[in-house]
């Protein structure tokens, strides 16, 4: 028997992978779709010839992979590269994530971090069983993410204006986590709280305050 599959989403910067380390240190079993996105466009990955096909050797980079600067240019310059590249990977990230899934320990607590899950809504909602919404205002998004990537604010602010609002994400949320805070430890003990609303106690020795 599977376990809670638990969908986990917000903007960009917003802290999901933080979050996700955070499930992580509970027990929880992490998939991750940017991960996925970069293993099937990284030097041999299975959408390397569509990307090629698509948008000429020019995307790619020495060593065969996606250039992802140079595509990142171009996708969020021109909502039409932006389009045709999802209707290249979306499903092929779609059909990994679901291998993923499947083959998850059994019983485990699923958690599935998706950037694009309320853009994407027809497909991952019936996958879920709850979705969880990582929310900051996005002044802090753009810091966040400016300080982390290095990109100037206009590439961040291009990013976020292709993404869902704000409050198109808290209109599907089952629970959201506000992580406005500047303290990453109130985002632990967040997690800590949803899981025991929904799961119980977290198992011994685990979780970011359990001793040890
Ligand atoms: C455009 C690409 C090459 C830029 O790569 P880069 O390494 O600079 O960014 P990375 O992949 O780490 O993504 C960072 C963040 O950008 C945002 N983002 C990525 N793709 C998109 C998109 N199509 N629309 C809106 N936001 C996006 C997400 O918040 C994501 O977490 C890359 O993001 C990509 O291939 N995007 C298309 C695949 C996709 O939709 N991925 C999102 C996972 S479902
Ligand atoms: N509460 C917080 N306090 C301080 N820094 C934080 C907090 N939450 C996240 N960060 C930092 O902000 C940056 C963005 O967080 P994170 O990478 O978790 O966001 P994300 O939503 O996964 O972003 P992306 O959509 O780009 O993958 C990271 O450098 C992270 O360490």
């Amino acid at each position: 028997m599977r376990g809670l599959r638990i969908g986990l989403t917000g903007g960009i910067g917003s802290g999901k992978s933080r979050a996700a380390a955070a499930w992580a240190a509970l027990g929880a079993h992490c998939l991750d779709a940017d991960a996925v996105a970069r293993a099937l466009t990284a030097p041999g990955g299975a959408a390397i010839d569509a990307l090629r096909r698509a948008f000429g050797p020019e995307v790619l980079d020495a060593e065969g992979g996606l250039d992802r600067a140079a595509m990142r240019a171009r996708a969020f310059a021109d909502p039409a590269v932006r389009e045709q590249l999802e209707a290249l990977l979306h499903p092929r990230i779609g059909t990994a994530l679901k291998e993923a899934m499947a083959a998850a320990p059994a019983g485990a607590v699923q958690v599935l971090e998706i950037p694009l899950l309320v853009e994407q809504l027809a497909r991952w909602r019936p996958q879920l069983d709850r979705i969880v919404v990582i929310d900051c205002p996005v002044e802090r998004q753009i810091e966040r993410t400016m300080a982390r990537s290095g990109w100037p604010r206009a590439q961040v602010e291009a990013v976020i204006a292709q993404q869902a609002s704000r409050a198109a994400r808290l209109a599907v949320a089952d629970a959201v986590i506000d992580n406005a805070s500047e303290d990453p430890a109130a985002l632990d003990a967040a997690v800590q709280a949803l899981w025991t609303r929904w799961l119980g106690p977290p198992p011994p020795g685990e979780g970011a305050h359990a001793p040890g």
